[in-house]
């Protein structure tokens, strides 16, 4: 098969859909690979190394997708990139669909076959190809949020740590999942005295187990978050329904009962958000203010660190990238169950159940297209 790899297009993201090693893998089984040029360059991959894997380095995006059987990338297809997709083609990437009517009716007119990586499972009821980008945003969610919280940029002046005799920040994590959980490890190593809140009890069990009392469970309601906002300094949003809307826990009204210059960190952004005031932003321009709020919603926080995220999501997304490609997506998705999960939409038809009803878009059954 011939496989893809474009240059990213989302403002700031330096991570690449496949590394030299991913492209030599793919070679030594007899698959083409085509590079945009520059696409690893981000990551710290240059054309040389994928040239040295026995990749064909391409002068465009637009020569690319024209020629490509798969296109593998990190981040749903912006606009332009839309346009060049077109049906027979496979397309693996990040598309939280849910969140995004435009991206999932342009997708569906392409034709295009697409598996979103945040919707394959693993047989521990996983996400295994989120989950090492959930690993990095979780652990850059506390940093960034510190950030935030200096005087310079909006936020109230407080230290997560504290120092000697001034006590330290207070963060509530809404979900402790992968983010939540990698989110919490860093927030109490930096001193705070950190809240995680999800409404399953056998996590806050696993996570009280974890930390041995360096952190405060508590059952997600609202009556509880609103008895906390007061005290908090820093909320951070890690909720997730696999492949649906994000529930939104926090309203524009409960905002007044924070201190000015806290701060919301909604890692949840890409899939709609959990704060009802977040609005999706870029690494270029990635806070705002709402009410005397800070926000921080970027939807592509890996991209920040694109060396170790490219490299991380590579380790994840090779194997069944392979298995596409050696397979074609009709033996592969029936070998697999867990990769037919990815599978979102075919040949103009939306295949995701959680997408359709987020979006009011009708959704056909896999099993009717694998067999036609
Ligand atoms: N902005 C970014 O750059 C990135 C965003 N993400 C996003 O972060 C979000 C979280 O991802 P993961 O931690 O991997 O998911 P996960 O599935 O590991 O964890 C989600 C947690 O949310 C909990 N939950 C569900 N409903 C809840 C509610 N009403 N209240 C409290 N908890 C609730 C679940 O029980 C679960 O423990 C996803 O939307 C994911 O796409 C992930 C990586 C990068
Ligand atoms: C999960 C995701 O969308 C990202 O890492 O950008």
């Amino acid at each position: 098969m011939k496989i893809g790899c474009p240059k990213e297009t989302k403002p700031q993201e330096f991570r690449v859909g496949m590394t030299p090693n991913g492209a030599h893998a793919a070679i030594a089984r007899g698959h083409e690979v085509l590079i945009e040029t520059n696409a690893g360059a981000g990551s710290g991959f240059e054309d040389a190394a994928y040239e040295a894997a026995g990749a064909r380095i391409m002068a465009s995006a637009r020569e690319l997708y024209a020629e490509a059987e798969m296109i593998v990338k990190v981040k749903e297809p912006q606009p332009a990139e839309r346009e060049l997709l077109r049906r027979g083609q496979i397309l693996f990437a990040y598309l939280h669909l849910a969140a995004d009517l435009d991206l999932t009716r342009d997708l569906l007119k392409s034709g295009v076959t697409a598996l979103a990586y945040e919707t394959v499972t693993d047989r521990k009821g996983g996400l295994p190809l989120l989950a090492p980008m959930s690993e990095v945003a979780g652990r850059l969610a506390p940093q960034t949020g510190s950030w935030a919280l200096q005087k310079a940029n909006g936020g109230s002046g407080v230290l997560m740590g504290g120092v000697p005799g001034v006590r330290p920040a207070n963060v509530a994590i809404l979900g402790g999942g992968v983010v939540g959980t990698a989110a919490a490890r860093v927030a109490v190593g930096m001193g705070a005295n950190v809240t995680v809140m999800d409404k399953s009890v056998a996590r806050l069990s696993y996570l009280d187990d974890m930390f041995m009392g360096r952190l405060t469970t508590q059952f997600s309601e609202q009556a509880g978050l609103t008895d906390l906002l007061p005290r908090t300094d820093m909320v951070i949003g890690a909720v997730l329904i696999p492949g649906a809307a994000t529930p939104k826990l926090l309203s524009r009204d409960q905002l007044a009962l924070m201190k000015p210059g806290s701060v919301l960190v909604d890692v949840a952004v890409d899939q709609g958000g959990c704060f009802e005031t977040t609005r999706a932003t870029t690494h270029d321009d990635p806070i705002y203010d709402v009410d005397g709020i800070i926000h921080y919603c970027v939807g592509n926080m890996p991209g920040a660190v694109a060396r170790t995220a490219t490299i991380a999501l590579n380790n994840a997304t090779m194997p069944l990238m392979l298995a596409l490609a050696d397979k074609g997506w009709q033996r592969a998705c029936v070998e697999n169950a867990h990769l037919q999960d990815g599978l979102n939409l075919h040949d103009g038809h939306l295949t995701y159940t959680a997408v359709g009803e987020a979006l009011g878009i009708e959704t056909t059954d896999i099993a009717e297209l694998i067999s036609a």
